[in-house]
């Protein structure tokens, strides 16, 4: 008996005290993030928490450095220049990448997930996938096409329901500003303390029942609630303009004709929109009704009348931003083949002119940011074999490729790769709110791209595509440049040499 509370007794104590501490810490982190109730490192293709990645071309906020990266359980927490000049003890790893380009992972603030309701059309698991092979580790996922759609924080719940253990890398969401809740403020604040991270709106029909348009006085009240939350308005910046030069233009080629779609939305529809949405954000000034407001205006195509209006609001101080996609850096309206509805999108891809000047927006800064408007839908809507322009669902899937296809076309008018990141990970980031993220820099989550700029491929069929509809994409049968080795989601390494870890470690980013 004494041998017992003597020796064995302070023995189980410790033992006792060990396993409560270690349960207390494993249900802590599961409090943290929600969505990662799963076996543990499964998630990683890695089985370090603490480990260096060293290579010569590091894209950090202070330019291109040769040296290391130190991570330790998700997040950075040195870099030291100097290629293969860590300092590490026995029991670490180091990652040698050598001359790839090491730069933070993609940010993809305008996706369309389409999940609940429409997972035929894409859905987090395969669009989560693709995202994390092409080097994309955050996605903020739009409030429609799915149904219902996230117009309520019930709605939202069911986004987040349908994302649990399904994503491959972290993911936020838009949540919808429609006339109902517009007119419905606490519909509104439900939604934004449920955690999205602004709203979306549309200023012309978005194609889905449950997803009307808004007028700008809608927008307006959506704004004066977004001001309290100091959040976002993304925008779908288009008004439907009726006039007859269009519908006569209409009939000449066919709908198998390109031109005749793109003379159904010429460039007076952005611009009617922007023009009202200057008239309010010119309000979001400081000492304004809506200081802390700001409006986000989506895909933009016309890089003319509109782009000088969104560049004279920003000259003024107004809270306002612009974004464009890589369609419309990509293609010109010239080059699209009769028939060939995977380039259907709105705004349309306009001619090679306009392209051309996107690209200097992009590169003078005056576009703040690119983001690709993946928005997927099965091969039956997009009409392929009838090639008709007017009834084909519009959107142009592009996810997996954001990389490559902005480095390939981008490098041709000069693109450096400090730019690369600044428009795809630096600005998305603090557009959306997201604080850890964005760039390579202490502290911050570990959500880093491993890619080889140099390296060409052809996307054929042989290609490994992880979209549900690879066919539908218009990159398909493209040569492009820049191979995306391996992706880190918060350290977890969850894409490495085509294939993805087994299990899901993204997690749902609510705002708080
Ligand atoms: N309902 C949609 O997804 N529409 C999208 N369609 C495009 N861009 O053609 C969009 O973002 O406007
Ligand atoms: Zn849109
Ligand atoms: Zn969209």
């Amino acid at each position: 008996m004494e041998y017992f509370l003597w020796r064995v007794l302070p023995l189980l104590t410790i033992l006792v005290s060990f396993l409560v501490l270690f349960y207390l810490q494993d249900s802590y982190r599961a409090q943290l993030h929600p969505l990662s109730k799963l076996p543990k490192n499964k998630c990683s293709l890695l089985h370090h928490h603490h480990f260096w990645i060293t290579s010569k071309r590091i894209v950090t906020p202070q330019g291109i450095i040769s040296g290391s990266v130190e991570i330790n359980d998700g997040r950075i927490i040195s870099i030291t220049k100097g290629y293969g000049k860590q300092g590490k003890s026995k029991h670490e790893e180091v990652i040698d990448y050598g001359d790839a380009v090491v730069m933070p992972g993609l940010i993809d603030v305008h996706v369309h997930l389409d999940e609940p309701g429409r997972t035929a059309w894409e859905g987090f698991h395969t669009g989560t996938r693709a995202a994390a092979a092409g080097g994309v580790t955050t996605v903020v996922d739009m409030p429609l096409n799915n149904h219902p759609t996230t117009v309520s924080k019930e709605t939202l719940k069911l986004k987040l329901e349908a994302a649990e253990n399904r994503i491959y890398v972290d993911v936020g969401f838009w949540g919808g500003l429609i006339p109902e809740n517009a007119l419905n403020t606490s519909i509104l604040e439900g939604l934004l303390s449920a955690g999205v991270l602004g709203l979306k709106s549309f200023m012309c029909p978005s194609g889905i029942s449950d997803f009307p348009m808004t007028t700008i006085h809608h927008i307006r009240e959506g704004l004066s609630v977004l001001a309290k939350y100091r959040r976002p308005l993304f925008v779908h910046a288009e008004i439907q303009q009726h006039s007859e030069k269009n519908l006569e233009l209409n009939d000449k080629g066919g709908p198998r004709a390109y031109l005749t779609y793109l003379h159904t939305r010429p460039p007076s529809w952005e611009e009617a929109a922007i023009k009202e949405l200057v008239g309010l954000t010119k309000h979001t000034r400081i000492g304004g009704p809506l200081e802390g407001a700001h409006v986000h205006i989506a895909h933009l195509s016309d890089s003319s009348a509109s782009l000088y209006m969104i560049k004279e609001a920003k000259r003024r101080g107004d809270s306002i931003s612009v974004e464009t996609c890589p369609h419309y850096l990509a293609f010109s309206s010239e080059e699209i083949p009769n028939g060939d509805t995977r380039f259907k999108c709105s705004p349309p891809i306009r001619d090679a002119h306009n392209r051309d000047k996107l690209w200097e927006a992009v590169l003078d800064g005056h576009i703040d940011l690119l983001s690709s408007d993946h928005s997927p839908t099965v091969p039956q809507l997009k009409l392929l074999e009838e090639g008709d322009f007017l009834k084909a669902w519009g959107g142009v899937s592009t996810l997996q490729f954001d990389l490559p296809v902005t480095w390939s076309y981008g490098k041709k008018h000069g693109l450096t790769l400090e730019q690369l990141s600044l428009m795809w990970s630096t600005k998305p980031a603090k557009f959306a709110g997201l604080e850890s993220k964005g760039a390579i820099a202490v502290g911050n989550h570990a959500d880093i791209v491993v890619w080889k700029p140099e390296v060409e491929f052809e996307l054929n069929k042989d290609y490994p595509v992880f979209l549900k509809h690879p066919e539908l994409s218009a990159y398909m049968g493209r040569r492009l440049s820049g191979k995306v080795l391996e992706t880190f989601v918060r350290g977890n390494l969850v894409f490495k040499k085509g294939k993805h870890a087994p299990a899901t470690c993204g997690v749902a980013i609510l705002a708080k």
